[in-house]
């Protein structure tokens, strides 16, 4: 009788540990070759799909058990294109926070995707993924609290080259930040000061140096500039519009401030309660609101003009938002909208043109997330 290989003949569909390395490797090459290519300036960068993250409640101290969740994020999706800002508005709670620490992998996502230049980082690792954390870069919203206060302005902007030497060795690590504290506005002689010695304005620029440290592709502002005096949010504002041009960066700009919204983003998604009520570009959403919450949302927007104050329409919600354990079925904006009918309790609207504006060439042919989407135009001067 002919001897049996070791396997019973199985090799072929069990390949052994040392063959899956090498598949694993060649996989990993190639996706850090696809994040190491550059995208054409208009073509989008990343892909949010059905983006998920749940936060587990739990009960007891000894036995704990899961009693529910937290939805803060349930089912995102948008694109952000090469070169653009996308804003994204909404009540505090509503995700906001979490879907920017999703991008950036700093939480696990419950379910979804998030293409980055066409990899999946959710399910990235190793090498892959350290190349993606090193083109999506963060900028937080305090800068009093975000800066450790025992380090110098250079170390700290000098922090992430410990991570990634390749972008700036040893020997010329001053230089690259002194560099770096020239290109935000700062002089490049306070680099041995500590944060204690900055104005709110400086702190907030010695972030974004740091945020730039590593040549990202995008950068997610988180409330960036929600924590400094009016005179000095225009300047950082400035000064991140000019770092766009300069280094052909992508933004993500999160804020609850419509009018700062406005002033810098492309396009803008509004969310409500885990979820994107509406996106499209800033003359849509701004003049040409179809959901309801964002038109609620707009009317409440401070106008300096009194006669444009006059004209306004004010739109007064009822009641609070509710939890994002125990969301509204349906519609989550139903219990709070003056337009909520039955179907609205049945149907999730999903995120799409509205079927009565998809013919026409009007402003309004922008995703909404609302099964009753009518245009309004709620302030005529924001
Ligand atoms: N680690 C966590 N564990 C449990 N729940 C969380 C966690 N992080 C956030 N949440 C909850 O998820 C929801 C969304 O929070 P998130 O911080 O993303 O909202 P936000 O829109 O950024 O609000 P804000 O503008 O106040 O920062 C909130 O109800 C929040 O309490």
């Amino acid at each position: 009788m002919a001897e049996l290989s070791k396997n019973d003949g199985r090799q072929d569909a069990t390949p052994n540990v040392s063959e899956v390395e090498v598949v694993d490797a060649h996989s990993e090459q190639e996706a850090v070759a696809a994040i190491e290519t550059p995208v054409e300036s208009g073509e989008p960068i990343l892909q949010v799909r059905n983006l998920v993250k749940h936060f587990p409640l739990t009960q007891g101290v000894l036995f704990k058990r899961q009693v529910g969740a937290v939805k803060a994020v349930d089912g995102v999706s948008f694109d952000l294109y090469q070169g653009e800002t996308l804003g994204i508005v909404g009540e505090s709670g509503c995700g906001k926070s979490t879907v920017a620490k999703l991008l950036m992998t700093l939480e696990r996502a419950t379910a979804g995707e998030v293409f980055y230049k066409g990899q999946d980082i959710t399910k990235l690792s190793g090498r892959a993924l350290k190349a993606v954390r090193r083109n999506i870069q963060m900028v937080f919203q305090d800068p009093y609290t975000s800066l450790n206060p025992r380090m110098t302005v250079g170390d700290i902007i000098g922090e992430p080259f410990d991570i990634h030497p390749e972008v700036a060795p040893r020997g010329d690590r001053r230089r690259k930040v002194q560099e770096l504290l020239d290109v935000v506005g700062l002089n490049p002689e306070y680099i041995n000061r500590y944060p204690h010695q900055f104005s709110g304005g400086q702190r907030q620029r010695i972030g974004i140096a740091r945020g730039l440290a590593l040549n990202p592709e995008i950068i997610i502002c988180d409330e960036p500039v929600s924590a400094l005096d009016v005179s000095v949010q225009a300047q950082v504002i400035n000064l991140m519009e000019r770092l766009q041009d300069e280094f052909n960066l992508s933004y993500i700009f999160i804020a609850h401030d419509l009018s700062i919204v406005r002033h810098i983003s492309d396009r803008v998604g509004v969310m409500y309660l885990g979820k994107m009520a509406e996106i499209g570009t800033d003359e849509q959403i701004y003049d040409h609101p179809t959901h309801p919450y964002t038109q609620a949302l707009l009317s409440a927007v401070p106008v300096p003009d009194p006669e444009a104050r006059e004209r306004r329409e004010r739109i007064i919600l009822t009641g609070d938002v509710p939890s994002p354990a125990n969301p509204p079925s349906g519609c989550r904006f139903r219990t709070r909208c003056w337009k909520a009918q039955d179907k609205c309790a049945d149907e999730v609207p999903l995120l799409a043109v509205p079927e009565r504006f998809k013919s026409a060439d009007s402003p309004a042919a922008h995703e909404s997330a609302c099964h009753f989407a009518e245009e309004k135009d709620v302030v005529h001067a924001v």
